[in-house]
């Protein structure tokens, strides 16, 4: 096993690298030098980690402990931060630094978008979806009740720090939804990542393999490539597809994610959604049949579900009209021809789509 570290370029107003490699924490210290202050935000379940962490920096570090899950991502823990960050003084030459799963990034990156209208912001990823996805390219944020990441804001990090050793304590469900993500990637942007999965589906359920860590890589620079030519989804729009790509499955993933009131994975809802956006695509009359079943081989293969309630339709129709892909009263999916040929379909039609759904609960 390598234990070299290798450099993901991002491009933004302000570049930055992701480091990923085994070791790669051990260069926040440096990262955060500038700073009297580092509010380290993680979930409460890697508490003693974080104060490991904290004591490697040369700083008053301000550890903040966010609840399990998704329940990170609320105005309440947000509004803690806050209250905390004005407690300890936090001015603008300080930093904050999220070290943890999707959900911790995503929440200390709005709150370090938020405070003082944007202080420095350094991202440690510890599970395998928050290193190939939510780490990179600056989307930060919370939910409502009313859905998925409502409020937030772009705000890119200074650096990003992978370090595939944290995963050797993820659960193997959490280590799943981000092989979702993975994949995801895979069938818009790279086959050779849906090759890795299909040659040897149990060696991505080890955090221990060369064959994870190559498509780890592979995944991120299918990320960092993507929101380095959109980054703030600017281009997205009509039927042209931007950085709007990355949402494949997520139209009705996010859907699901509401009606199960985020107490599921975000990767499951997504494997879902994923799913029901390759049989849309082909009961638009664009993807075939082989392209579904390979969808559904891919996802299964490492222990995803594919299927979902047939009562539910109604609710996820309604939730998703406020998908941010929405424009008006019309709906737009993020849709594929094959793999890495994306497009979107507009507004389709109603009946289709409940029927669509209709075979997702078989
Ligand atoms: N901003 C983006 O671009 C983007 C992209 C994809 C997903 N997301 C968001 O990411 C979130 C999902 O992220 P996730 O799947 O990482 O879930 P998560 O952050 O909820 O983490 C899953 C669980 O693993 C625990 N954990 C984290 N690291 C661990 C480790 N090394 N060892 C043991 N336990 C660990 C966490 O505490 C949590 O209980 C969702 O909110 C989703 O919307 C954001
Ligand atoms: O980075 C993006 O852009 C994505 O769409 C990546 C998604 O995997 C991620 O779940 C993202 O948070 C979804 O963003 P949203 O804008 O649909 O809330
Ligand atoms: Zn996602």
């Amino acid at each position: 096993m390598s234990s070299t570290l290798e450099t993901v370029p991002v491009a933004a107003e302000r570049p930055y690298d992701v480091t990923v490699g085994r070791g790669a924490t051990a260069l926040l210290p440096g990262l955060v030098a500038s700073s009297d202050r580092v509010a380290l935000i993680h979930p409460v379940e890697l508490s003693d980690q974080a104060e490991a962490l904290a004591g490697q920096v040369d700083a008053e570090v301000l550890l903040l402990a966010a609840p399990p899950g998704e329940a990170a991502k609320t105005t309440s823990f947000l509004a803690d931060c806050w209250d905390a960050l004005a407690g300890a003084g936090f001015t603008r030459s300080d930093s904050v630094v999220g070290f943890g799963g999707g959900a911790t990034t995503d929440v200390a990156g709005f709150v370090a978008a938020t405070w003082l209208r944007g202080v420095r912001y350094v991202s440690v990823p510890t599970t395998l979806l928050a290193m190939v996805d939510a780490a990179v390219g600056g989307k930060t944020g919370i939910n409502l009740p009313a859905g998925k990441n409502l409020v937030g804001a772009f705000w890119e990090p200074a650096a990003v720090l992978a370090d595939l050793d944290v995963l050797a304590t993820l659960p193997v469900d959490d280590l799943r939804g981000g092989l979702a993500e993975m994949i995801k990637h895979g069938l818009i942007a790279d086959e050779r990542t849906l090759e890795l999965v299909e040659n040897d589906p149990a060696a991505m359920l080890d955090p221990a393999s060369d064959a994870l860590a190559e498509a780890v890589t592979r995944s991120m620079h299918v990320k960092a490539g993507v929101v380095s030519g959109d980054l703030r989804e600017a281009t997205s729009h009509g039927t042209h597809v931007g950085r709007e790509l990355l949402n494949y499955g997520h139209t009705l993933g996010h859907a699901i994610e509401r009606r199960e009131h985020f107490r599921w994975r975000h990767g499951y809802a997504v494997s879902v959604g994923v799913v029901f956006a390759a049989l849309l695509s082909r009961n638009l009359g664009h993807a075939d049949e082989a392209f579904v079943q390979r969808h559904q081989r891919l996802l299964t293969s490492v222990g995803l579900p594919t299927t979902y309630d047939p009562a539910a339709y109604d609710d996820l129709r309604a939730t998703m009209s406020l998908d941010k892909k929405t424009r008006g009263d019309a709906l737009r999916f993020v849709l594929l021809d094959e793999v890495g040929s994306p497009f979107i379909a507009q507004a389709p039609d109603e009946a289709v789509l409940r029927a669509t759904y209709k075979e997702l609960t078989r």
